[in-house]
């Protein structure tokens, strides 16, 4: 009685939980070995001693915080330069440690880190995939944890610390590598020439409208090389740099040459050019240049398919007739199949723009059916392939599309620059480097995964501090990735930018609704700033106009990719920058780029925490006239773990929104793994450290399963693979899974276009 008396005692006096004193001798090695109820028996009377010869409180506080079993509510926080306390030897065989071993274990395999200051060692929830199932699925104990936790992190301790706890940000990170960057000479070309459109042979009326609606009086130098060949009849190939201006190079000849045919065109004669582009915003660009250039030439009828408008309304359209006919190849292919009145008789020019990417995205059987349908029934035709980035694929279909072309590139290739260039493996893949606007300044910052979300944060906030506000693109993997982010910045950062001059977030992505991607497209273009987060679906020809800094999140599959995406900058030999995010892990591709004469500058991570610094939003209240540091390191750093914690905050706020967060992560996940085998290398799966991973996510814990999760679904579509190899030879159900997965172009299809997909690996984008 006089045991459970003190126990009770030091209890209330310290406002302790038994658990704590237990752990406290336990860890100290007193009870070392001892059966569980005879340990607790030996622990109290050990309290009653303590309690007896009046120790302080603290001393056995300090022994249980150092025997780090269980967490005693009085241990500082944000203690970033402290050293952490090794474990007593005794502490290895304490209950409560081969408790917390277990545990280690089971997150272990989740991939979670092994966190010693863990309060309760539940497992974190499965991956429910069926939405609105998460509320329902937690269970108590996690309540529990939760709970706790949120009391843990908002705590303000007695001795006047801060602590904000969650969030242990700046510890067991690996080393952030020195960066190795090689003398690189990037390919550059002369983006104006000295021409003027004038000194073409081109109708008056046309180089007027030039001159005063368009605005322009040089040609750009793939505008003076390429406009005379195609004048002559040429079929041409034309490569030059982002920005450069190849709308127009393709653009004028075609209407030169049909506003002279006699007799004067007829609406109801039907298409006599075809414009292919990879995707929806790229046709409505390219249909309202060619609008303007037939300004004085009405009776010339332009016209846009794509995926995601009504079909019906397309047929009438087409039924009316359209002369200059602007298309995705998917949608094109649509109506080649299903509409009657659709006929290519007249068809004298058949551009493909972007014709690397529409390749890329297999829609390479789609073009050889346009091809085909052509061909039948007109053989007159000049054809134009352009792109910043022709590559091997589209010397296959120049092969079947081009007849003696002629080749336009701009840039100065010598063989003199080859010699600063580094040649890793991957660049095998791509052989051909490709040319950068000369005013784009690339930079690249590595950040370890647990500070990937924040270091984001920091930028956007701290560039939307600057005096001019920035005009920028934020690209994402997944259309997951970028719905997860504009939610959670929304939530999380507009709150706290100025009121009057809130940070204006939009989101474009190809599983969103063809009239909400039109109306942020054009939202974007008129805006003067703000940030638009999105996938490769903007990363294509789209001349968003005065951007000025382009983020990319996650790493591009490919330095075409890398290239097209920061080329939605520095356009025109505007100035520009970009940012590229890169985990530790994943340094090593600033060589890759390297290999494609592509050279980023090193930014700091800290540099670009530091902008947190001056937000009030994030300063540390602390008590007893404790001043916040309003400088340096430390705040820095505490500011960043505010951050983070608001982050988390946010995404533990309930079952749905961690469940959320939970399928964005799984998501990166998934995305990560359809990098290609070249670039395996680099970016693999197993390099990721789920736990740090979840960081990002704003998730405390990694969900355990994950990985298992992942790698059934891989084992599964594994066994389909096998079945199918023994019935017939079709594409790996790995490689397919993995063309599900990628990008945006793999989620949000109607059920028509799944199957379409899966027969042939196509995207939405064209349908
Ligand atoms: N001769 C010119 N003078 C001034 N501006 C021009 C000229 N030619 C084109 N432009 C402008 O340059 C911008 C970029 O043109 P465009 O989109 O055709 O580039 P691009 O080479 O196709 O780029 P990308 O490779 O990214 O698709 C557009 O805003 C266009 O109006």
């Amino acid at each position: 009685m006089y045991v459970i008396y003190c126990t009770y005692k030091i209890q209330a006096v310290a406002g302790a939980p038994w658990t704590a004193c237990e752990g406290s001798f336990c860890s100290c090695g007193l009870t070392r070995g001892l059966p569980g109820s005879v340990a607790a028996l030996c622990s109290c009377m050990f309290q009653l001693i303590a309690f007896s010869f009046r120790v302080p409180w603290e001393f056995l506080a300090a022994m249980g915080d150092e025997g780090l079993i269980l967490n005693i509510t009085h241990s500082p926080n944000l203690n970033y330069g402290k050293k952490t306390h090794q474990k007593p030897h005794g502490a290895q065989k304490s209950r409560g440690n081969r408790r917390s071993k277990a545990v280690k274990r089971k997150l272990q395999d989740a991939g979670e880190e092994p966190s010693s200051k863990r309060l309760t060692p539940a497992p974190v929830p499965d991956i429910k995939p069926k939405p609105g199932k998460g509320a329902t699925t937690e269970s108590s104990q996690q309540k529990t944890k939760k709970k706790r936790n949120s009391g843990k992190e908002k705590e303000e301790n007695p001795k006047g610390r801060s602590s904000v706890k969650t969030s242990s940000l700046f510890k067991n990170n690996p080393d952030i590598p020195d960066i190795e960057r090689p003398n690189v000479k990037q390919l550059q070309e002369e983006v104006f020439s000295s021409d003027s459109f004038a000194d073409l042979d081109l109708h008056p009326h046309l180089v007027s409208t030039i001159n005063n609606v368009l605005g322009m009086a040089r040609m750009t130098s793939v505008q003076k090389m390429t406009i005379p060949a195609l004048l002559l009849g040429k079929d041409t190939m034309v490569r030059s740099q982002t920005g450069s201006g190849k709308t127009l190079a393709y653009g004028i000849p075609v209407v030169q040459s049909l506003q002279g045919v006699t007799p004067k065109i007829q609406r109801s004669d039907g298409p006599y050019a075809l414009v292919l582009v990879p995707t929806r915003e790229l046709a409505l660009q390219s249909f309202s240049t060619i609008q303007k250039l037939l300004k004085p030439f009405t009776w010339i009828v332009p016209g846009v398919l794509m995926g995601g408008e009504k079909r019906k309304s397309e047929k009438a359209r087409l039924r009316k007739g359209i002369n200059i006919l602007i298309s995705t190849p998917g949608r094109l292919l649509d109506h080649i199949k299903s509409t009657k009145n659709i006929h290519f008789r007249l068809v004298r020019w058949l551009v493909v723009d972007e014709a690397d990417r529409i390749l890329d995205l297999g829609f390479e059987k789609d073009i050889t059916a346009i091809l085909n349908a052509l061909n039948s029934q007109c053989q007159e035709r000049q054809n134009v392939l352009l792109s910043a980035t022709l590559n091997q694929g589209v010397t296959r279909l120049a092969d079947i599309s081009l007849h003696d072309p002629v080749s336009v590139t701009v840039a100065d290739d010598s063989p003199c620059n080859e010699k600063d260039a580094v040649k890793p493996e991957a660049a095998t893949e791509e052989p051909r480097s490709f040319a950068m606007p000369g005013q784009l300044h690339q930079h690249a910052v590595v950040v370890p995964s647990k500070l990937k979300l924040v270091t984001l944060a920091a930028f956007i906030l701290g560039k939307w501090k600057c005096k001019r506000k920035p005009k920028m693109i934020v690209f994402f993997a997944s259309c997951e990735l970028v719905e997860f982010h504009f939610t959670l910045f929304g939530r999380v950062l507009i709150p706290q930018t100025s009121k009057e001059d809130p940070a204006l977030f939009l989101r474009l992505h190809g599983n969103m609704k063809q009239e909400e991607r039109t109306e942020v497209f054009e939202q974007f273009t008129q805006a003067d700033a703000g940030v638009l987060l999105c996938t490769d679906v903007a990363a294509r020809g789209l001349d968003l106009p005065q951007v000025t800094w382009i983020v990319q999140y996650n790493a591009p599959v490919s330095a075409a990719d890398y290239i097209h995406r920061v080329g939605r900058t520095a356009r025109l030999g505007a100035q520009g920058s970009s940012l590229l995010v890169l985990i530790p892990s994943e340094a090593e591709y600033i060589q890759t780029l390297a290999g494609h004469k592509i050279s980023v500058s090193e930014m700091k991570m800290e540099d670009v925490l530091s902008g947190l610094l001056m937000e009030d939003f994030l300063k540390i209240k602390r008590v007893e006239n404790k001043k916040a540091e309003s400088s340096g390191p430390q705040a820095m750093r505490e500011r960043a773990t505010v951050l983070q914690t608001k982050f988390e905050d946010y995404v533990h706020a309930s079952p749905d929104t961690a469940l959320w967060a939970k399928k964005a992560l799984q998501s990166y996940i998934r995305s990560y793994a359809t990098y290609p085998k070249s670039m395996k290398h680099i970016f693999h799966v197993r390099s990721l450290h789920l736990g740090h991973v979840a960081k990002s996510f704003g998730l405390r814990d990694a969900p355990h399963n994950l990985s298992q999760q992942l790698t059934g679904s891989l084992k599964k579509q594994g066994k389909v693979k096998q079945k199918r190899s023994d019935r017939q030879k079709k594409p790996g159900a790995k490689q397919r899974f993995s063309d599900l997965l990628r990008s945006e172009f793999a989620s949000g299809l109607s059920p028509k276009a799944k199957k379409k997909l899966k027969n042939s690996g196509n995207s939405e984008e064209s349908t």
